[in-house]
């Protein structure tokens, strides 16, 4: 049997359990041999990120720690970023297929914030070459395809798969969690750190520790 693994890229500024329930969702749903979780070295739509990078990988490890399934931290997108080359996905998912081989299925996960402006990703119509893709509902973002970019919705509905399709086939594929919901953002998580409030509610336990032991997200 091909090998399965689901990508999980990210910011993680910092990590919290929606991430982590995201990642268990795909991981369980596509019946993964490994997780790995890719934080971005140099996001280029994003302002500038507070935690480090070596900050950002050590909370990403210790939040996915003790998983029942195989979970492993890329570092290939901050390697790039220290040579200055900004965060473009397509360029993971090529080195990612070039490592795994034509066979293995290979599913690149986000939330439905990013599958709204998929249109301005670097070459994105390319992705699917690579990849399946394959997203989660999130409160506050209409999933409904009215609501996404004409050449987005067409794309992603056209190829519109189930779990078992897409871990039998290496990429070219779509999926959409419906059900999945969880009300956390890292960018909610900062402003309540900032505030002095633990968010002990939203963060793995051992990231919070992290946070408080760093001095993270206190201005
Ligand atoms: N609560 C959530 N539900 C569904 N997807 C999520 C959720 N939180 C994050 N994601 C997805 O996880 C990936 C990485 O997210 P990211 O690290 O930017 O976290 P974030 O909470 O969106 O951060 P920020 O608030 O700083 O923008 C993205 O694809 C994003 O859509
Ligand atoms: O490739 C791109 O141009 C691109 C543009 C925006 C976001 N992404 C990726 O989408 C993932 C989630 O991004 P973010 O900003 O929500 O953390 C992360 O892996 C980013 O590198 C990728």
């Amino acid at each position: 049997m091909a090998y399965r693994v689901a990508l999980l890229g990210g910011s993680y500024d910092p990590v919290h359990l929606g991430h982590v329930a995201l990642g268990d969702y795909f991981a369980n749903l596509l019946q993964v041999d490994q997780l790995r979780v890719i934080p971005t070295g140099l996001p280029w739509q994003k302002a500038t990120l507070q935690a480090s990078s070596q900050q950002r990988a050590d909370m990403l490890a210790l939040a996915f720690a003790g998983q029942s399934y195989s979970v492993a931290v890329d570092l290939q997108e901050i390697a790039r970023g220290a040579q200055g080359l900004p965060t473009y996905t397509i360029d993971t998912l090529r080195n990612v297929r070039a490592e795994l081989g034509p066979q293995a299925s290979i599913a690149f996960v986000m939330g439905a914030d990013q599958l709204q402006r998929l249109d301005t990703w670097h070459q994105w119509q390319a992705l699917s070459d690579y990849a399946h893709l394959c997203v989660a509902a999130r409160p506050g973002y209409d999933i409904a395809t009215a609501g996404l970019p004409p050449a987005v919705a067409k794309a992603f509905t056209s190829r519109l798969a189930t779990p078992e399709q897409i871990r039998n086939t290496p990429h070219g594929l779509t999926y959409l969690a419906q059900d999945f919901a969880v009300d956390i953002s890292a960018t909610q998580i900062r402003a309540a750190l900032q505030r002095g409030e633990k968010a002990d509610s939203l963060i793995p336990p051992l990231v919070l520790d992290y946070i408080e032991q760093h001095k993270l997200y206190r201005s």
